[in-house]
């Protein structure tokens, strides 16, 4: 549950924007490790999406790491409080409205690449483009 910011009263995977010098999956590292004071030996990243919100000119490129395996014990932190949801009661009403399209694949162990454009509102859908895919993910999304 993130408890400040961009997404405040959603349950959302941890994360952040990348910081200056650091790789994307140092990032994803460094994100798990602050907001869930848990670190793992292997973090996959399994997808790729892009977010645009009407009438604002930045997208949000967002990478999408999973792990199975994690030291200590995860707990609440400033930003965030963890909790944990079996497969078939993941709370998606109280997700980002994307998450219900892409999270289903993961769960399935496949990639995706995937782009959702958002009103204002930041809960309607105008577009959406998905898919599962076999191959590498690419490095970037190509817009
Ligand atoms: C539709 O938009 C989004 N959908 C989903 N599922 N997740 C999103 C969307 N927009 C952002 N996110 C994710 C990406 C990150 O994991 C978090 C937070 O993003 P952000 O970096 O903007 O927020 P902060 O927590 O304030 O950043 P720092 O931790 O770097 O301070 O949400």
């Amino acid at each position: 549950m993130k408890k400040r910011g961009f997404g405040h009263g959603k349950f959302n995977g941890f994360g952040g924007k990348v910081e200056e010098g650091e790789t994307i999956l140092q990032g994803a590292h460094r994100e798990l490790e602050e907001e869930a004071f848990v670190t793992t030996p292997e973090l996959h990243r399994v997808g790729l999406l892009l977010f645009t919100f009407e009438n604002d000119p930045k997208a949000l490129e967002v990478h999408v790491f999973l792990t199975k395996t994690y030291n200590g014990e995860p707990k609440e932190s400033e930003e965030m409080r963890p909790e944990w949801f079996s497969y078939d009661a993941i709370p998606f009403d109280t997700m980002w409205a994307d998450d219900k399209y892409w999270l289903p694949i993961l769960l399935q162990g496949k990639r995706f690449v995937g782009r959702f454009d958002l009103k204002q509102d930041q809960s309607t859908i105008i577009k959406e483009e998905l898919k599962a895919i076999d191959t590498e993910l690419p490095s970037e999304w190509e817009l």
